[in-house]
């Protein structure tokens, strides 16, 4: 007798609580009736969204913001769509950009960036430069860092580019000589750690000859391991996915492991012979005003978080870079045209001879428009504000989308095709394009804009005259020519 009475309790409370569900949902989904949206067909789509579409979208070798794109045509530049038990607005609206970023300079979403900070419960970037929320404790933070990356000090460094670059184009000779096929995204992105590793942090990996190098594979699998989680939320309730996610937890320890040991050497000998080559660290250690400035446990969050956003997103630009100029017959030649006359035959490139490579820098700005590595970062609204004469609540949380706003062809004619003249002043076609702050910004803008912008650029250029000077290539007619998103974008197999 007793126990029925049990079950109707239980029952009664399951009543309760569905109802609770579906009204907490239903208020949810109303506050937003008034923008536009892909429609909610059943039962299912009431309470997931669009969760299956975006799924299906991604597991056909695609990325979110293509979807969103094509969402961006149909609804316009504000819409909004339900994913799971969150609304997702997307905007490609010059106005609402600066707003969002700049005028009310709305804070990160933390939901999304402790994804970022501690996927899976591991401590990953945990509070470092990209994911510190408090705006307070980041201010503090950045003021260690800016120094280190003004335009002035990164030209500094022009050495360690050239020499980074020259240890690349040697290996890639010998490969030349081979006549085989390569992957251009594994040399630029080795070629990329190296080089962060060296000015950051006085560290000589070389792991462009060194392709074993396991540091690779452990930040590869980790930022693989950002994707799955913030793709797919329910991705630890499916048992077929456990042992990736143990897989990628290893390589996270792994990679603290190690940046926790070779931070110890460098703080070690500092302290021993009062020495240190001027690098980012240095600066950080020098500028350090309080013990919490030298946190540990966040000097590795910061030495994380440099390697991973120095090293992925400009290798990445680089490869579209090949990607698209394999595709573009004209504008490899006028590249040429342009490098050999600057550069001729020489090796050591200067900071002079890179401010001359007006067509490579247009080369690079197209490939980062096209394919900005970086293709979308969240915040989140603290009070209501009005887009495009609709209201939006408080608490939303905005996707703002370098590659949507960048493929839009109300700012970028022909967005979709490749014309590096859009940068370039004197040209005619560039006065056809909106090219403002708040409709590029491959590297966000406001304050919490790349710090490392002028470290991508300068290499970024560098390194791709280096490349063009001593290479003829084609791309592997065989390969896929599919984008997908390791939370940067990247071609499928790398190019
Ligand atoms: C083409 C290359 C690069 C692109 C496209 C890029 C893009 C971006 C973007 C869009 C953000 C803002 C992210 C957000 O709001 O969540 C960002 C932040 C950041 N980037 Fe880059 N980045 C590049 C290269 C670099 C390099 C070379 C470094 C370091 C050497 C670097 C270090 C950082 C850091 C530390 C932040 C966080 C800044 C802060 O919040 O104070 N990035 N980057």
């Amino acid at each position: 007798m007793t126990s029925f009475i049990y079950f109707d309790y239980f029952l009664l409370l399951l009543l309760v609580f569905s109802l609770w569900i579906v009204l907490k949902f239903q208020l949810m989904r109303k506050k937003y009736n008034h923008l536009p949206s892909p429609k909610t067909n059943n039962i299912v789509d009431f309470f997931f969204g669009q969760y299956f579409t975006v799924n299906k979208f991604l597991s056909e070798n695609n990325f979110i913001e293509n979807l969103q794109l094509k969402w961006s045509k149909r609804f316009g530049s504000v819409y909004v769509y339900q994913f799971i038990n969150q609304m997702i607005c997307v905007t490609s609206e010059e106005d609402a950009i600066k707003k969002i970023l700049i005028e009310k300079d709305f804070p990160k979403k933390p939901e999304i960036y402790k994804i970022v900070g501690y996927p899976f419960g591991e401590r990953f970037l945990g509070r470092g430069l990209v994911t510190e929320i408090d705006k307070e404790k980041w201010r503090k933070r950045r003021s260690l860092f800016n120094h280190g990356f003004k335009k002035n000090v990164v030209s500094e460094s022009i050495d360690h580019f050239n020499s980074k670059g020259n240890i690349l184009i040697e290996k890639l000779n010998k490969a030349a000589d081979l006549k085989g096929p390569i992957c251009i995204f594994d040399e630029f992105n080795r070629m990329a750690l190296d080089a962060i590793a060296k000015i950051a942090f006085d560290l000589e990996l070389d792991s462009i000859n060194k392709p074993e190098s396991k540091l690779n594979g452990f930040i590869g699998k980790g930022l693989h391991g950002l994707t799955l989680k913030m793709t797919d939320p329910l991705i630890e309730m499916r048992p077929e996915k456990r042992n990736l996610i143990k897989d990628i937890r290893q390589s996270i320890r792994n990679l603290r492991k190690f940046s926790a040991e070779r931070l110890t050497e460098i703080i070690k000998d500092f302290e021993e012979t009062s020495y240190m080559s001027k690098t980012i660290l240095s600066n950080i250690l020098s500028r350090a005003k309080s013990n919490d400035d030298l946190d540990f446990e966040l000097l590795i969050d910061d030495f994380v978080t440099f390697f991973i956003a120095g090293q992925e997103t400009t290798a990445n630009a680089l490869t579209f870079c090949i990607f698209e100029l394999g595709q573009n017959e004209q504008v490899l030649n006028k590249l040429k045209i342009e490098i050999e006359s600057v550069l001729g035959g020489k090796k050591e490139i200067s900071n002079e001879d890179v401010s001359r490579l007006v067509y490579t820098n247009a080369v690079f700005k197209e490939a980062l428009r096209k394919w900005p590595p970086i293709a979308a970062f969240s915040r989140t609204t603290t009070e209501e504000i009005e887009i495009c004469g609709k209201k939006i609540p408080a608490n939303t949380w905005f996707y703002v989308s370098p590659f949507v706003m960048a493929r839009s062809e109300k700012y970028f004619p022909q967005p979709d095709e490749f014309i590096p003249e859009r940068f370039l002043n004197e040209h005619p076609f560039s006065k056809e394009n909106k090219i403002t702050s708040y409709t590029y910004f491959p590297f966000s803008l406001g304050p919490r804009n790349c710090i490392g912008q002028n470290f991508a650029m300068l290499e970024g250029k560098l390194v791709l005259a280096k490349f063009i000077q001593h290479f003829d290539f084609i791309l592997d007619p065989n390969q896929s020519l599919n984008v997908v998103e390791r939370t940067t974008l990247k071609p499928v197999y790398g190019v």
